[in-house]
């Protein structure tokens, strides 16, 4: 992503060829200097005599033979090491600094204090300490005393000061807060009539200065005096406002070690913003600040930048420079160390705590930085640049509002002061620094960090609702911080000397750029200078990138470094006093001719694409996203929707198999009840007499109501009358019966008693077998109704377990238990009928079966009583009890009771899956113990079987009168192969 870094289009680069920009000359000798008169201040530079200026290339790059001799005198501040260095440069993220607090800056440490003559720097309320709490001394030394003391004659400083002081700028207060007044009873200087403090200034702490000095403006007074009154005249509030909008600062360097006669030269006073100079070129500099060596980082921010930064983030372009010679304190001004974070950290801090107060806006950041190496643009944040890895070429482009943007330049958006520390750690790494003679690890480019800073009025929240969009649009801000490569002398490496020819190149363009700002703009608006020349942006990377500042769309802050009567650095006075001279000219210039005009940035607008800013970009994309969200939110819902239709409407689906479910097995149930009772209507006397189906309960109590000549039963058309009959048939019926019975002597019984709508019991011997037959199948159909229920209540309980019919489920689950448990009391009905027809046929049986021929009949007559094999193993139906209290025949004509106890025990809580087992079991039992009776009869001779497997009584010849009218009994003994097919055959013959 691009960064857009608006600049106005220049003619293309010429390295300068023509006469060098004029700096202020200083006035040798302050007895020239004359009255004060605030109409004759000049901003504007004089016109220097050219023996003065500096070499051609504008910092002057000394002969060898002026290069620092190898036998300098070492530094008491040994210069560090790579190693050492780097570790300085790199500023912990752990260490970063919180929000400065007010009155939290203080006058530097003591051991960093300057050997030479320095006035303390004047105090603000916010920062500056009273001299009871400075670890400064209140007053200056004797020499110092002396030194100012000469200074107090020009009183013009004041006019000087006067010229912008309480001129309303961006970076002062702006006349939002009051000015700081000065101080007239500042120590030490009793005599001098303290400079204004300008407005621009007075809030950070430091008195505003006019940059130049004193004998510049005399000289610049007698040249453009008129323009100068002009403009003092016409109390121009935008060019006063213009002068307070740039910020020019002068920091002096501690010295490592003290060189008493050069040292004697300087004299720096912080409360004046004052750099004398008493060499040979003597003069006198103001600045806006000027801090001593003992100012900390704390204090420079604080003066020099906290405020722009603030601005920035209200919407000013704001940019803030270092210059300076090689290790004067560029870098550590503007980084710092850990101990003392720079201008770039407290900036950070600055940001985001003011994002933290303005609630009501809401602000994106994003960050770039790259660094113009030998006049070469690289991305420091370019993954390929911390790897060595040649980067791509970014070039500089115009936009077509006359912006300058480097392409491609990587962007990170960030969100946090450690986030942007750290991108811009990373930076730091890839820049190209290198050991000098001077530096042991001096920064080899210009390094540039921009923050854009976007923001917009925050939506506002109506009840949990954010609405979507702010009232206003997006204003896009940027913050540019820039450590500027360090002016040097030619050395010995080749390397570093191509190095240093680009910077120093490159310098001096600024140098000149800034000599030649008239503020005067030609007919297309492009900045001209005072000839109307095109200015020279285009002479180097650095300046067409500080075009949009130094034409005054920007606010802006020079931080001037410099390093004075240190012995053994590269600022080493004997040496170097002419670069630093020309550091402070250079800042004089800024300070006389940039000219800012800086405005709040518009609140832009835009519409898709248009969009100028990435927050309104991001907002669209936002609201894009919303209404994807929005739309897959309602699909989801109507996915669900749906789902949920269908599982109700697979849950419908599901009752309905349930309740055809339970109709088919309703139907069933009818189907099979109407069968029992078709069975039971079908079931008649065949042609045999035997007994085809049901029934033979009631047509056996009938027979036997009909032997008995007592009242027959009725058939049942249902199975409760089944049930009802049976127990008559067993009980009432029966039991009623009495006197001895005259055997018909057919097989047929007799029908004469019985009437014609009842049914005619066959009474041959087929008519037990019959009914054994007939209920055993009936049984078994019953088992397999049964077991076809559970299976389908089972499937169904499966079906239906997933789904919530929960209510459905339980009532049909209800409905079909209760079901089973009828048709299980119906099976113990019809047990209990079976095991009673079983007893009385075994009963009726017994009798015959037991004729002794030979010996009296009451030898054969117990009590028989027992219970049915079946009774006790399932316990499904009640013990019948069968008592045999006169002979067989006896019993058989009617004087059997036949008693058949219905147990209320043997209800539903005999249901059990044994019955099925049960009632086959005693069918079988039944037929075992006949077999038994049969065969041990038979084995006494008393029966024989027949062909046809009937059992016949062998009648004997004593008994044969006796027992003439006994009947033969033809037991057909069920093979096991017949067994299950309940083939009992039962013939009673006589
Ligand atoms: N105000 C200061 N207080 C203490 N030490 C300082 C100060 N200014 C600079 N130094 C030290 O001086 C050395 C050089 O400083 P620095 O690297 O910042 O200079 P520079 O102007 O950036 O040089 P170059 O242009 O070569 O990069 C460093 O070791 C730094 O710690």
């Amino acid at each position: 992503m691009a960064t857009a870094i608006p600049m106005a289009s220049q003619p293309p680069y010429d390295p300068p060829t023509g006469a060098l920009p004029p700096i202020p000359t200083p006035v040798k000798t302050r007895k020239s200097l004359p009255s004060p008169n605030f109409s004759r201040l000049s901003s504007a530079p004089t016109t220097p005599s050219r023996s003065r200026l500096p070499s051609r290339t504008g910092l002057p790059i000394p002969s060898p033979s002026s290069l620092p001799t190898p036998s300098l005198p070492s530094l008491k501040h040994t210069p560090r090491t790579v190693e050492e260095k780097g570790s300085k440069r790199s500023v912990s993220i752990s260490a970063f600094p919180q929000p400065p607090k007010a009155g939290s800056s203080r006058i530097g440490k003591l051991n960093n204090r300057p050997l030479l003559s320095v006035v303390p720097t004047s105090s603000t309320s916010e920062t500056q300490p009273s001299p009871k709490d400075s670890p400064l001394p209140p007053t200056p030394t004797s020499v110092d005393s002396i030194k100012l003391r000469k200074l107090r004659k020009p009183t013009k400083q004041i006019s000087l000061n006067s010229a912008y002081s309480n001129s309303p700028s961006l970076l002062s207060n702006g006349g939002e807060s009051s000015t700081v007044p000065a101080n007239p009873s500042r120590e030490g200087l009793p005599h001098i009539n303290s400079p204004s403090p300008s407005r621009s200034s007075s809030a950070q702490g430091s008195y505003s200065t006019q940059a130049t000095t004193f004998e510049e403006d005399e000289v610049a007074q007698s040249r453009n005096g008129s323009s100068v009154r002009a403009d003092s005249e016409k109390g121009s509030s935008s060019e006063k406002e213009s002068k307070g909008n740039v910020i020019v600062s002068v920091r002096v360097r501690p010295n490592a070690a003290q060189d008493s006669k050069s040292d004697g030269e300087w004299m720096v006073d912080g409360r004046r913003s004052l750099v004398a100079f008493h060499g040979k070129e003597r003069g006198d500099y103001f600045y806006d600040n000027v801090f001593a060596a003992h100012d900390d980082n704390g204090r420079v921010y604080e003066a020099s930048a906290k405020r722009l930064v603030r601005r920035v983030m209200e919407g000013y372009h704001g940019t803030v420079f270092a210059y300076g010679m090689t290790g004067t304190g560029k870098t550590f001004s503007m980084q710092g160390t850990t101990e003392s974070p720079g201008v770039i950290p407290r900036a950070i801090t600055d940001i985001f705590s003011f994002i933290r107060e303005t609630p009501h806006r809401e602000f994106l950041l994003r960050a770039s930085y790259l660094e113009i190496y030998n006049e070469e643009i690289r991305d420091l944040l370019a993954p390929a640049a911390a790897n060595g890895i040649p980067p791509e070429k970014i070039k500089l482009r115009e936009n077509g509002k006359g912006g300058v943007y480097a392409t491609p330049l990587r962007e990170e958006i960030v969100q946090s002061p450690m986030q942007l520390l750290r991108v811009i750690s990373r930076g730091d790494k890839a820049r190209h620094t290198g050991h000098t003679q001077y530096n042991a690890l001096s920064s080899r480019s210009h390094a540039i960090v921009q923050i854009v800073v976007e923001s917009r009025e925050r939506a506002t929240t109506i009840g949990e609702k954010r609405t979507a969009i702010g009232p206003g649009g997006v204003r896009v801000s940027t913050l540019s911080l820039i450590d500027l490569a360090g002016s040097e002398r030619a050395a010995d490496n080749k390397e570093r000397r191509t190095e240093g020819a680009h910077i120093n190149k490159s310098l001096l363009t600024l140098g000149n750029v800034i000599a030649k700002l008239s503020g005067s703009k030609d007919k297309q608006g492009t900045p001209v200078d005072a000839d109307g020349k095109h200015l020279p942006y285009r002479d180097s990377k650095l300046t067409r990138l500080l075009q949009p500042a130094l034409s005054g769309d920007s606010l802006i802050s020079i931080l001037c470094t410099i390093q004075i009567g240190c012995a053994g650095s590269a600022a080493s006075p004997n040496n170097h006093t002419g670069e630093t001279l020309n550091t402070l000219k250079f800042a004089a210039r800024a300070k006389n001719n940039i000219v800012s005009h800086a405005k709040r940035a518009e609140e832009s607008v835009g519409v898709g694409a248009e969009a100028k800013g990435l927050l309104e970009r991001y907002r669209l994309e936002i609201e894009s996203l919303r209404q994807q969200l929005t739309l897959q939110t309602q699909a989801q819902l109507e996915k669900e929707e749906e789902q949920i239709e269908k599982q109700a409407h697979n849950r419908h689906q599901d009752q309905l198999l349930e309740l055809q479910l339970a109709r088919t097995a309703l139907k069933e149930r009818i189907e099979h009840l109407n069968r029992l009772i078709l069975s039971s209507q079908s079931t008649g006397v065949n042609s045999s007499g035997t007994f085809s189906s049901l029934g033979m309960h009631s047509t056996l109590a009938s027979a036997y109501g009909s032997i008995a000549g007592a009242t027959s039963v009725r058939s049942s058309t249902s199975m409760s009358t089944l049930q009802r009959s049976t127990s008559a048939a067993s009980t009432a019926t029966i039991s009623q019966v009495h006197g001895p019975v005259r055997m018909p002597s057919s097989v047929n019984l007799n029908y004469q008693n019985i009437p014609e709508d009842e049914e005619v019991i066959d009474t041959d011997e087929a008519s037990l077998d019959a009914q054994n037959r007939a209920l055993r199948s009936d049984l078994a159909e019953k088992n397999r109704y049964i077991s076809k229920l559970e299976q389908r209540l089972i499937q169904a309980r499966r079906a239906s377990t997933s789904r919530p019919s929960a209510a459905f489920h339980s009532a049909m689950v209800d409905e079909k238990d209760t079901e089973i448990a009828k048709l299980k009391l119906e099976i113990i009905e019809r047990n209990r009928t079976i095991a009673g027809l079983k007893a009385q046929a075994k009963a009726s049986m017994e009798p015959l079966l037991k004729i002794d021929t030979s010996n009296n009949t009451k030898k054969h007559q117990p009590n028989l009583s027992y219970a049915s094999t079946a009774t006790t193993e399932s316990n499904s139906f009640s013990p019948v009890e069968i008592s045999l209290k006169k002979s067989p025949f006896e019993l058989l004509a009617a004087e059997l009771p036949l008693t058949a106890d219905t147990s209320p025990s043997n209800s539903i809580g005999l249901i059990n899956a044994n019955s099925k087992k049960a009632n086959r079991k005693s069918v079988d039992e039944m037929s075992r113990i006949l077999d038994e009776m049969i065969q041990e009869r038979v084995e006494k001779g008393e029966l024989r079987t027949t062909k046809n497997g009937n059992v016949r009584i062998v009648r004997d010849h004593k008994s044969e009168g006796h027992n003439r009218s006994l009947p033969s009994v033809g037991v057909s003994v069920p093979t096991p192969a017949t067994k299950d097919t309940s083939e009992i055959g039962l013939g009673l013959t006589l």
